[in-house]
């Protein structure tokens, strides 16, 4: 059993890939053996967590979820914890492995009670053993209306003041999308909002779920641990990977500014156009490129010339756009572009050699058919093209709703690479980064301190800064991602995260 971090990557199986593992496995083992060792890796983890929790309250569900729970209730209560467990399944309908697991609670004397106790609080333990990778929350299937009992149970570990440690998943969620079930998102009632979060665990078993890793599943997962259960993937293929961190690219020392590339940063639609100046978009995405290591980044403001040039950056180069070799270019395009952007783009996209889209680009394309061709035009022609939509760009793209996009981000993101023919990010908790014809991955970097305006320009301007130094379109795109979530998640406490700071410190 270990604790995952973001320090390696790691593959990640879908439900339907755990349950062919699983039923490999427990065909090569003897009854019950899978279910044994998984509540034991529960009541260790139990254990190490909470050393000295008075009550451990373990809630399980009618499957073989709960059955993991009631198998750790033995083995907690055998080790001298005070246990109660409430069981929602019955010894006649329950599941062969659940069944004997519950026989073996109820030898061990663990207490059994029908709702969580009510006197629960921080030095006390919850473990919760409600759902696993059962819950059926397919959209196309009508929503079932849960057990009031369940409902309750779930609602108690939601609020709950104590730590709760999730067996598989945290109850409700699905395991290949990362969204809750209808009926089974959790909810915080507004007495609630301001408290602080109290810890969350998630023991995943067997595989890792990606599930767990996207949408509202890192918040709702909290820290991740994987117990294999003594099973090899073999010849499983992962259905997606957790990014790891950039293998380090030393620089040589006879290096020059054109070794790592020019870069040139499209936007900023000017204050007279429409009486809104987003040129900061632009000087971001530019700064962001400089802090990465661009050996030169070219500004091209779309403001009529009235910018010539930053005091603060006097290092960025503003040029008139025919003043651009395109050809010999990464161009990053779109940030703050609004309706201006719409007059370059036919060129950018045809004649760019490295080409990043964002923002108002792909708004822009969203909505005309021919530049979408362009685009799936330079990967026929081998042109590297990289999209870093956020989730209604997405929508946009893909003529969906956010709603849907989010409801599957995995799948969203792919279908963005392979509509697209290019490598997509596809942004959020949890960011998706997509190709055609390879498996998708996730990245395991960044916090909430990342949703302030102008941090998706400063990550444009870091995928630029990467592909123009010569890495592949997938490998600017995954390093970027993960680089621009690791300066958020080590941002000093108490310094505001504001987009330009983080330009600044995205180089290390
Ligand atoms: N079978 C095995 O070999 C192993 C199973 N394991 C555990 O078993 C779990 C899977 O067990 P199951 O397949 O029994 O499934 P679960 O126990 O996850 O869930 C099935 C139960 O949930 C109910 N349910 C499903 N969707 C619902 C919804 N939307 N609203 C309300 N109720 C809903 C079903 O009616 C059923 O009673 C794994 O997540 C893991 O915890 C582990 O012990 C490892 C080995
Ligand atoms: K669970």
């Amino acid at each position: 059993m270990h604790r995952i971090t973001p320090h390696q990557p790691h593959p990640l199986f879908n439900t339907a890939a755990t349950r062919r593992l699983e039923k490999a496995a427990a065909a090569a083992l003897p009854p019950h053996t899978l279910m044994q060792r998984a509540g034991l890796a529960v009541a260790q983890l139990a254990q190490a967590l909470a050393p000295h929790a008075r009550t451990v309250w373990i809630a399980c569900g009618p499957g073989n979820n709960g059955g993991d729970g009631l198998e750790a209730a033995m083995h907690l209560q055998r080790s001298g914890r005070k246990v109660i467990v409430t069981w929602l399944g019955q010894p006649d309908t329950a599941p062969a492995d659940a069944r004997a697991s519950w026989q073996r609670a109820r030898d061990a004397g663990v207490a059994w009670a029908d709702a969580a106790p009510n006197d629960l609080d921080a030095n006390d333990l919850c473990i919760d053993a409600l759902l696993g990778i059962g819950v059926a929350s397919s959209p196309h299937s009508p929503p079932r209306t849960p057990d009031a009992r369940l409902l309750t149970c779930l609602q108690a570990l939601h609020h709950s003041p104590a730590p709760v440690l999730a067996v598989d998943l945290p109850s409700g969620l699905d395991a290949d999308t990362g969204q809750f079930a209808a009926g089974l998102t959790p909810d915080t009632p507004p007495h609630l909002h301001h408290r602080a979060p109290t810890p969350r665990h998630t023991l995943s078993l067997l595989t890792l779920k990606p599930g767990l890793f996207t949408a509202t599943g890192r918040d709702a997962a909290g820290h991740v641990w994987l117990d294999d259960l003594g099973v090899e993937p073999g010849h499983e293929p992962p259905n997606a990977w957790l990014s790891g961190p950039a293998l380090p690219a030393p620089r040589a020392h006879a290096s020059h500014k054109g070794s790592y590339g020019d870069v040139a940063v499209v936007g900023g639609e000017g204050l007279a156009a429409r009486g809104m100046g987003m040129a900061g978009a632009a000087l971001l995405a530019a700064s962001a490129a400089l802090h990465s290591g661009a050996g030169r980044v070219l500004v091209t403001l779309l403001d009529d010339g009235h910018l010539q040039l930053d005091p603060q950056q006097p290092e960025l180069m503003l040029r008139r756009f025919d003043a651009l070799a395109l050809e010999q270019l990464t161009m990053v395009c779109g940030c703050g572009g609004g309706q201006a952007i719409a007059h370059v783009l036919p060129e950018v996209i045809s004649r760019a050699a490295r080409l990043v889209l964002d923002a108002d680009a792909l708004n822009t394309i969203a909505t005309q058919a021919a530049l979408h061709a362009l685009v799936v035009a330079r990967g026929q022609h081998g042109q590297p093209t990289v999209i870093t939509p956020h989730p209604l760009e997405a929508a946009r793209l893909l003529g969906l709703t956010t709603a849907e996009v989010q409801a599957d981000r995995l799948d969203a993101a792919q279908q963005l690479a392979d509509q697209f023919n290019c490598v997509a990010v596809l942004k959020g908790s949890g960011t998706v980064i997509a190709a055609p014809d390879r498996v998708p991955a996730i990245n395991p970097t960044g916090n909430a301190r990342l949703a302030t305006a102008g941090t998706g320009d400063v990550l444009a301007g870091m995928v630029g800064a990467h592909l123009a130094a010569g890495a592949s379109a997938w490998r600017a795109a995954s390093e970027a991602v993960y680089q621009h979530g690791q300066a958020a998640d080590v941002w000093p406490a108490g310094l505001a995260l504001t987009a330009s700071a983080l330009a600044r410190r995205v180089g290390g």
